[in-house]
């Protein structure tokens, strides 16, 4: 059965909006892992958004499970991870202007960098994933800079609107999911999943972690997040 990965990010979003001390993305883990978690993932974005290095460097102190620490491949977040050893860090992509997360790490026009990067945290002991779309060839470029896991970025699948094109977006991540079960590569999927499209994404094998934030925290609003993170395990425990 799939892990869950709760993130953070928007808990903190919500106390950005007025740059105070709530609501704490500490107190939501605590919740979060009350409900299920499996492990808290947070997103310590180079513009500082939403998580705080504090944020950071108290749930490292406080997380009873794994702690899986999204970031840029820059030399100020190894820096930062290898001070704070997280248990996974996963590798995203930024740019100051987006909304969110809009498309996978580029590892295949990124070589180079990737792999220093994947090869300076593994060495400090922190396991790695790197967020990519649902392409084979960034599959492969992964295994072959080094990476324990993939994330396969699922929102495109999230966004589609129309039955034919859920369909392809989901035959994408079938297509990868089976070259990174091939390569022996860890197999997390993550980004707009919610409580209506997670259930089909499980149909897909061997599935280790689904990580999943933007709509936990928006169902938390209304429920407290120990009933939302119980409510989405719930749909992962059924399948
Ligand atoms: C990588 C990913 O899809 C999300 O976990 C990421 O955190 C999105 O960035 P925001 O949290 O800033 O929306
Ligand atoms: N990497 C995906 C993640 O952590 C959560 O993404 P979302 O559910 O907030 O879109």
């Amino acid at each position: 059965m799939a892990r869950l990965g709760v993130n953070i990010d928007h808990v903190a979003t919500i106390r950005q909006a007025r740059r105070g001390r709530e609501p704490d993305p500490v107190w939501a883990a605590a919740a979060a892992e009350l409900g299920g978690a499996d492990v808290i993932t947070l997103h310590l974005r180079e513009d500082r958004r939403h998580i705080q290095d504090r944020d950071l460097r108290i749930l490292r102190e406080t997380v009873q499970v794994k702690l899986n620490l999204e970031m840029a491949a820059t030399e100020e977040m190894v820096a930062i991870a290898l001070e704070v050893r997280p248990d996974k860090a996963t590798l995203v992509p930024e740019r100051r202007e987006e909304i969110t997360t809009e498309g996978g790490l580029d590892i295949v026009g990124n070589r180079t960098r990737i792999e220093e990067t994947t090869k300076q945290l593994r060495e400090g002991g922190i396991e790695v994933s790197h967020f990519i779309d649902p392409v084979t060839e960034q599959v492969d470029a992964s295994r072959a800079t080094g990476a324990d896991a993939v994330e396969l970025h699922t929102g495109a699948y999230a966004n589609a609107i129309d039955s034919e094109s859920i369909d392809k977006e989901f035959r994408a991540l079938v297509q990868a999911a089976n070259v990174a079960r091939t390569l022996e590569l860890t197999l997390h999927l993550g980004h707009g999943l919610n409580y209506v499209n997670t259930t089909r994404v499980l149909a897909i094998p061997e599935i280790d972690e689904l990580n999943i934030g933007h709509s936990i925290v928006s169902r938390a609003v209304f429920v407290g997040m120990t009933q939302a993170v119980r409510e989405m395990k719930e749909i992962i425990v059924r399948g």
